[in-house]
């Protein structure tokens, strides 16, 4: 048995499973169905009537007496079509509830919210699809009941002409029911088997012409156009066969009925018999069978694939994916915001370990409704611990991204969750410090500047302990202590900057921010003090850099620089990224470089720098466009040596 066949076998099985568990809804459902019924049964039943026992025997009011019992009939049967409704909903909304329970936990287990949302619109689908499967096969059934029931009552004979042909067209449809279905499945699963490859390679262009494989995604992406007309051919030829069920179901009785009109007449069937006969035909047996073809054959498969979609082992079974290899993507390990479909699916399809200190998915920004956005479909994990510097040319969007982790500002579009808190959120904000380029600091004691940030009471030692890690120790002895009096405008820029890192520091939100908040401090300084946020027991730190030497220190760099933003270690950015190589050695060529370096002298900790465009990444892959080496690395850094400024 195939795969296919066995997993159809399968859901058939469940299917009967859950239909027998609610036989009382079936029962409900066939008495309001016969109430419906009646009316499909009056509808030929009636005019006959009408006519031969009326209208043509000079008893007007007779005639008119059936056409008014019609009237009722039609008045019946809605009433009946309006508890149909009532009764499918409750067979409908348990499957629906079911698929829900289903595909929640699923989304739980994996912690991926991107698929459920995309499974919940599935199950609303599937809902939709089995209300309409049920409605349309309930409808033929019934309907085709009445009316024969209709055709026997007016003239058995009737049914030697209508019967055969009503047989053999759902005969007809019945028989192409399985392989039109399948046909189906493969016409959807190429159709995304190609989405999901041009999904896949459209924003890769740039690094599949750079790494000269135009021919061959060509290629790949024509076998996968291919299988789809394939696919659509096939299927529109069992569409054919449909069309034939329709018009041997449907309209041949028609024509039966009156091609064979006299003889009918001399076989002793009544004009209004024949009326009758004709009334069922074309307005109840030819509507019905049409809405059978057409609904069961479309909405059938497409319930099938969607619920073996939701099926809670091998999600994707159903599915071919017939497309190639993905493609490469230039440059070895790099990835850049190119990448960002490929690299966020990589994310999703990791399991879930621990909570993440910040997660950023598909952030989009712009500080105006009709404004081009600041930052663009961000996506960004940060595991708690975790050290990550920010870098990128003046204006790219540092201190938006900072303000938006923050929740000082809210994204256009996208999550940011800080500790799986939603930002902005109380709960987010009281898991982030941020401490902005420019220091506030009050008239007051030391002390009151440091505990600011903190609601309970601060033991002394914990004060002096955060002074010392931030280094602040100097200035603390030399305003005499906790208890000295702090003035602003007699502190200069840097000491500022150092009581709000102490401030920050003594807080007790793990996740500190640093907006260029050490740009006053001198290297060493600054080193001390990131270190200080970095080594807290925790504690996850973003800063803003504005130095190489703090790019270098942190695990992992985000260089922003809009669509080619990167992401990775230091060291693979040097390695990948020409943009970053670019902007390192713009800082060791000195002033005058296009990056504009802001150099310090004499850093012992390496050069300064930074700043350049971007971003997100995966945590662990980096980008480049243009081959790797095609940008010479500074010889300082391929020495592995820090840069030092000439002169
Ligand atoms: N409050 C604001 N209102 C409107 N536009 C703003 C605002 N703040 C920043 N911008 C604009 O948003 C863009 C990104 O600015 P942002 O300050 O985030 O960049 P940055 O990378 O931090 O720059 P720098 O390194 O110079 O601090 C810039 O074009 C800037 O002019």
């Amino acid at each position: 048995m195939s795969g296919g066949t066995a997993a159809a076998d399968g859901l058939l099985r469940r299917g009967l499973r859950f239909l027998r568990s609610r036989w009382r809804v079936l029962v409900r459902l066939g008495v309001w169905s016969v109430l419906e019924t009646g009316q499909s049964f009056l509808i030929g039943y009636a005019p006959a009537r009408a006519l031969d026992d009326g209208f043509l025997q000079g008893r007007t009011q007779v005639g008119l007496g059936w056409l008014a019992v019609a009237g009722l009939g039609v008045v019946l049967g809605a009433y009946g079509t309006a508890r149909v409704y009532a009764a499918v909903a409750a067979l409908v909304e348990p499957l629906r509830d079911r698929l829900v329970t289903r595909v929640v936990e699923r989304g739980v287990r994996e912690a991926d919210r991107g698929a459920l949302s995309g499974l919940t619109q599935q199950v609303e689908i599937a809902r939709d699809t089995f209300a309409g499967l049920v409605m349309v096969s309930r409808s033929f059934v019934f309907t085709a009941v009445g009316a024969l029931a209709g055709l026997f009552s007016l003239a058995p004979l009737l049914l030697l002409v209508v019967l055969p042909p009503l047989a053999a067209g759902v005969g007809l449809f019945a028989a192409t029911l399985r392989p039109l279905a399948r046909r189906q499945e493969t016409f959807l699963a190429a159709d995304e088997a190609l989405a999901d490859w041009l999904g896949t390679v459209c924003p890769g262009l740039r690094d599949i012409t750079a790494s000269g494989a135009e021919d061959r995604m060509a290629a790949d992406t024509g076998n996968l156009v291919d299988a789809e007309l394939r696919a659509a051919r096939s299927l529109a030829r069992f569409g054919v066969l449909r069309v034939a069920a329709l018009a041997l179901g449907g309209h041949l009785p028609t024509v039966l009925l009156l091609a064979t009109a006299p003889w009918l007449l001399r076989q002793g069937v009544t004009p209004g018999a024949l009326l009758g006969a004709l009334a069922y035909v074309t307005q109840s047996l030819h509507p019905a069978l049409h809405n059978l073809v057409h609904g069961l054959g479309t909405s059938g498969s497409r319930l099938a694939v969607v619920l073996r979609r939701l099926a809670p082992t091998g999600a994707a079974e159903g599915r071919v994916h017939s497309g190639p290899a993905t493609p490469s993507r230039g440059a070895g390990n790099c990835a850049t915001s190119h990448d960002a479909p490929a690299a966020a699916r990589r994310q999703t399809a990791a399991p879930p370990t621990k909570r993440n200190a910040l997660t950023l998915s598909s952030v989009t920004f712009a500080y105006g409704p009709t404004a081009a956005p600041v930052i663009e479909s961000l996506d960004l994990t940060l595991p708690p611990g975790a050290h990550l510097a920010v870098v990128g040319p003046s204006g790219i969007g540092k201190s938006t991204l900072t303000t938006l982790v923050a929740g000082l500002l809210e994204p256009r579009s996208g999550t940011i969750r800080i500790h799986g808190d939603p930002a902005p959120t109380p709960q987010a904000r009281a898991s982030r410090v941020l401490i902005p380029q420019e220091a506030y600091v009050f008239t007051g004691s030391l002390a009151e500047n440091l505990a600011y940030l903190r609601p309970d009471p601060v033991p002394e030692a914990e004060m002096l302990a955060s002074a010392e890690a931030v280094g602040l120790a100097p200035l603390l002895d030399a305003l005499g202590g906790l208890g000295g009096r702090v003035d602003p405008t007699a502190l200069s820029a840097g000491e500022r900057q150092l009581v709000a890192l102490a401030r920050a520091h003594l807080s007790h939100a793990p996740l500190a921010l640093l907006d260029e908040a050490t740009c006053h401090l001198d290297p060493r300084a600054e080193a001390r003090a990131e270190r200080a946020f970095a080594s807290r027991p925790g504690g996850t730190l973003v800063v803003v850099a504005h130095r190489v030497s703090s790019a270098r220190r942190a695990g992992r760099v985000l260089m922003m620089d809009g669509r080619d933003t990167a992401y990775g270690t230091h060291d693979e950015l040097v390695r990948c990224s020409a943009r970053y190589r670019e902007l390192v050695g713009g800082w060791a060529a000195g002033p005058g470089a296009p990056s504009q370096p802001a150099l310090a002298l004499g850093d012992p900790d390496g050069v300064d720098a930074v700043a350049g465009p971007g971003l997100a990444g995966d945590g662990r892959h980096v980008v480049a466009h243009g081959p790797v080496g095609q940008v010479q690395a500074p010889r300082d850094l391929r020495d592995g040596r820090p840069f030092r400024r000439e002169g």
